[in-house]
């Protein structure tokens, strides 16, 4: 579906242009207000005037009528564009409606999604009736649509049909495809993935990357098929190589990869401090407790402090996202015709509003939220909480298997070969082997093997949350194992811990057992909690979620547990396939 048409009807534009003819009043006016304004890239003091949602007067006059219409004295406040998100992974235990109210709160208004999680659990037309009614509310919510599932699945090319990708890619709301995790097959010769980013080249959209490490050469070939922008650099060489392609970079600071000092550090030692214009900042899905610093707001304070002049901090989330994606006449700065996405900040050294209009609505005013969502009834999205209709068997946790897999951080793993005696239940604690098995949803397959580094003394642990919705299950001993697999069923979904026979902990996740309805406050707290439980018994690194999240990743090195079987990522071969059950 191709947007049909202007943002605003005929009517709309009518009675805009009626309040600048003096015949009707604006909704709110802000008076005397000092503004970053983005074209001219000044501070600019001035009278704005804006109707319902829509910013339609920016200057030295005054309306003439003010009938009903909100007068704010703006003298003691400095006002910046709302802030946007370019790259959003709405599902991080969050769902996209607790992660934009959140983001609301520090005035973040417009977020740019992943659709993947909708993409591989929704039907289309579920799926796009969801994105309507998320977008009812003052939160601007624009999409990316994938190429691929970043995994090995059964029959990937019945699931990313031709069929669906284009119409995923024509919605209104999708602004871009990608992120592009699948490009080694684009490389291969899958002319299929060619054509869809040609497609989404010809309708005007954008194409994301996704080249953690990738070579000078493959940046120039990902160039040439036709990606604009890339997330993924580590170092300030990185950036700069980027930006010889001429790639739009988005500098990351996320709970995986805390970048942002780092990489701004690193370019100012390169000399690379005129190029904030083809930069953009984003926290790339950081799992919930890292959003407790802010969102955007906490990474224009981190490029203030490393020295980033103020209009090109504001900017890199804002202003040059908004042109990056063809959006600037709608969003990214405060002139004429933009939406009324604006934050209100004591100055521009303290980047965390106090108030937020969003769409022309107060979402925060004087340091306090405005409760503004209706609640979504999740059930009319088949998001409800979790049904298996099987029963996981002792006999299910057999382990035979001659190598497993390493950790080596968070997300990265390599096969080892199993030390360990698998006839022995419980493992001894004190060593860091563990059982690892994944099953699938519906029961019908299951894949056993071991994991080395996740934990020392994890009795049970189990996850309904995963990339591809398949329960993880991990742990010594294996009763522990079947309890909190019995206890998640039982909540619905979600990710439970066991022990010696009890439950100690446990996280309800009754969105399809990937997502939870919490607020995000309350949903850190419990991802704090479940993090010192997994230390307590050790785990050694910074984000169990990550962890959970990318066994099955295929995007990342080298050995992963997929829908197909144990794979090998380089090599793109499934080494031991899945078992049926
Ligand atoms: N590729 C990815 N998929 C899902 N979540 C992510 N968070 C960061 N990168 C991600």
């Amino acid at each position: 579906m191709l947007e049909q048409r202007f943002r605003w009807k005929n009517k709309q534009i009518r009675e805009q242009i009626s309040v600048l003819d003096g015949k009707a009043s604006p909704s709110i006016l802000l008076k005397n207000a000092r503004f970053l304004h983005s074209t001219l890239r000044e501070w600019v003091v001035a009278n704005i005037w804006i109707l319902h949602d829509r910013i339609i007067y920016v200057g030295k006059e005054l309306p003439r009528k003010l009938k009903d219409c909100e007068v704010v004295d703006c003298s003691e406040w400095t006002l910046v564009p709302g802030y946007i998100e370019p790259h959003v992974h709405p599902f991080q235990l969050y769902n996209p409606q607790t992660l934009s109210r959140f983001a609301a709160q520090t005035g973040t208004t417009t977020l740019i999604n992943d659709n993947l999680l909708f993409f591989l659990h929704l039907n289309k037309k579920k799926a796009f009736s969801l994105m309507d009614q998320l977008n009812e509310s003052p939160i601007t919510m624009y999409w990316w649509s994938r190429y691929d599932a970043q995994t090995a699945m059964g029959e990937e090319e019945l699931v990313f049909t031709n069929r669906d990708v284009k119409s995923w890619l024509e919605h209104k709301a999708v602004v871009q495809g990608g992120e592009l995790t699948g490009w080694p097959k684009l490389l291969d010769g899958d002319d299929l993935m060619l054509y869809w980013i040609q497609e989404t080249k010809r309708l005007g959209k954008k194409v994301e990357g996704h080249f953690p490490g990738a070579s000078e050469k493959t940046l120039a070939k990902m160039k040439l098929f036709g990606v604009d922008g890339d997330h993924e650099a580590m170092t300030g060489e990185e950036i700069y190589e980027r930006l010889l392609h001429g790639y739009a970079v988005s500098l990351r600071h996320s709970s995986i990869r805390p970048d942002l000092p780092v990489l701004l550090k690193e370019m100012k030692r390169m000399g690379l401090t005129t190029q904030y214009d083809s930069l953009m900042m984003t926290t790339d899905g950081a799992t919930p407790a890292f959003y407790k610093q802010g969102m955007a707001d906490y990474l224009i304070r981190l490029a203030l402090e490393n020295d980033v002049p103020a209009i090109d901090a504001y900017h890199m989330v804002s202003y040059n996202i908004a042109r990056h994606f063809n959006l600037s006449s709608e969003h990214g700065q405060i002139a004429t015709g933009r939406v009324a996405n604006i934050n209100f900040l004591a100055n521009e050294h303290e980047p965390t509003p106090v108030s937020v209009l969003a769409k022309g609505q107060w979402v925060r005013k004087a340091g306090k939220e405005v409760v503004f969502a209706d609640p979504i009834h999740w059930p009319q999205y088949d998001l409800e909480p979790l049904q298996l209709e099987w029963e996981l068997e002792r006999d299910d946790l057999q382990f035979s298997m001659p190598f497993g897999i390493e950790m080596v951080n968070d997300v990265i793993t390599k096969p080892y070969t199993i030390g360990v005696d698998l006839a022995i239940d419980p493992l001894p604690k004190g060593q860091d082997e563990s059982y690892l098995m994944l099953v699938d949803r519906k029961g019908k397959w299951r894949i056993n093997t071991m994991i080395k580094g996740f934990a020392t003394s994890v009795s049970g642990f189990v996850s309904s949350f995963s990339s591809t919705g398949d329960i993880i299950l991990i742990g010594k001993r294996k009763e522990d194992m079947l309890l909190a697999f019995k206890r998640m069923k039982e909540i619905g979904g979600g990710i439970v811990l066991a022990e010696e026979g009890k439950i100690i902990f446990e996280m309800k996740l009754s969105l399809a057992g990937l997502m939870s309805d919490l607020r995000i406050e309350d949903l850190a707290q419990e991802t704090e909690t479940l993090k010192d439980r997994l230390v307590e018994r050790g785990y050694l690194f910074t984000d169990p979620i990550y962890s959970l999240l990318f066994f099955s990743a295929t995007h990342l090195p080298y050995i992963r547990l997929t829908q197909s079987g144990l794979y090998d990522v380089m090599n793109k071969k499934v080494l031991f396939p899945t078992l049926m059950r």
